[in-house]
């Protein structure tokens, strides 16, 4: 199969609009992404690239246009189905997120559970993610506790317990120092290793250039860009 081949997209935008009142916040985009892609949103900030991710996992709704995931219309999908959908997505923002009264085991915990692990298995998968990102000796610390980087790793496991289909990280490295940053990278391409599709929203063309990949570029809401950049030797 062609890696581009139409019946591989996991994720189709077609001619998607997004206003806030009189601000065209995402302008006429059509983006596809393949199962199993690592793709990178790049821009400058305003571009629109968080409302691009919010639109793929129904934070809100498009002003028009349609978005296919995983071959459900999101804009004929009932309300109350909309969890299953939220459910083939791990989300990761630049600020965390984590739950600060709950420690680094439960914040993951809470995900495995949400997503039906049976009882038996969660302490074992929690476990095992918490090795996975290298934070086995802090279960249980609260996040305020943490440093950044390592808040970010305990986020990265919290997107990974659902075992979700798509990750999507909206500046994941936005707070952290260059050595946390390529730890989280490496956490996030190591997930997409084992199958994942995973969305990163950066305007860090460091980063993107360290990592190499497609990059779409929005600017001023509109996608300007789609194209593949090597990763640079190392
Ligand atoms: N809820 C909202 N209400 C009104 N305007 C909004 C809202 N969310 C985003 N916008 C506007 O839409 C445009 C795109 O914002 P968005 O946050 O998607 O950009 P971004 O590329 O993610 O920027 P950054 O890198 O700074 O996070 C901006 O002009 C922003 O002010």
């Amino acid at each position: 199969m062609q890696p581009y081949d139409t019946h591989s997209m996991l994720i189709q935008m077609f001619h998607v609009y997004k206003r806030y009142g009189a601000k065209n916040a995402l302008v006429d985009i059509n983006l596809e992404v393949a199962d199993s892609e690592f793709l990178f949103i790049s821009g400058p900030s305003g571009a629109g690239k968080s409302t691009l991710l919010r639109l793929l996992y129904m934070g809100e709704a498009a002003t028009r246009g349609q978005i296919i995931i995983d071959g459900q219309n999101l804009s004929r999908i009932p309300r109350r189905r909309i969890p299953f959908l939220r459910r083939k997505f791990g989300i990761i923002f630049q600020d965390y997120k984590l739950i600060p009264t709950r420690t680094a085991y439960e914040n993951i915990a809470l995900v495995a559970e949400a997503v039906g692990t049976r009882r038996s298995l969660v302490k074992k998968k929690v476990s095992s993610l918490l090795r996975t990102v290298g934070m086995a000796d802090r279960a249980r610390a609260l996040p305020p506790s943490l440093s950044g980087g390592e808040q970010q790793r305990i986020a990265v496991a919290r997107a990974m317990a659902g075992n979700p289909k798509i990750i999507i990280a909206d500046e994941p490295t936005g707070s952290l120092d260059a050595e946390s940053a390529a730890e989280i990278m490496g956490l996030l391409r190591h997930y997409h290793r084992l199958g994942a599709t995973v969305i990163v929203a950066t305007h860090d063309t460091e980063l993107i250039r360290s990592m190499g990949g497609r990059v779409v570029l929005l600017k001023g809401g509109h996608l300007e860009i789609s194209t593949v950049i090597p990763r640079l030797s190392s």
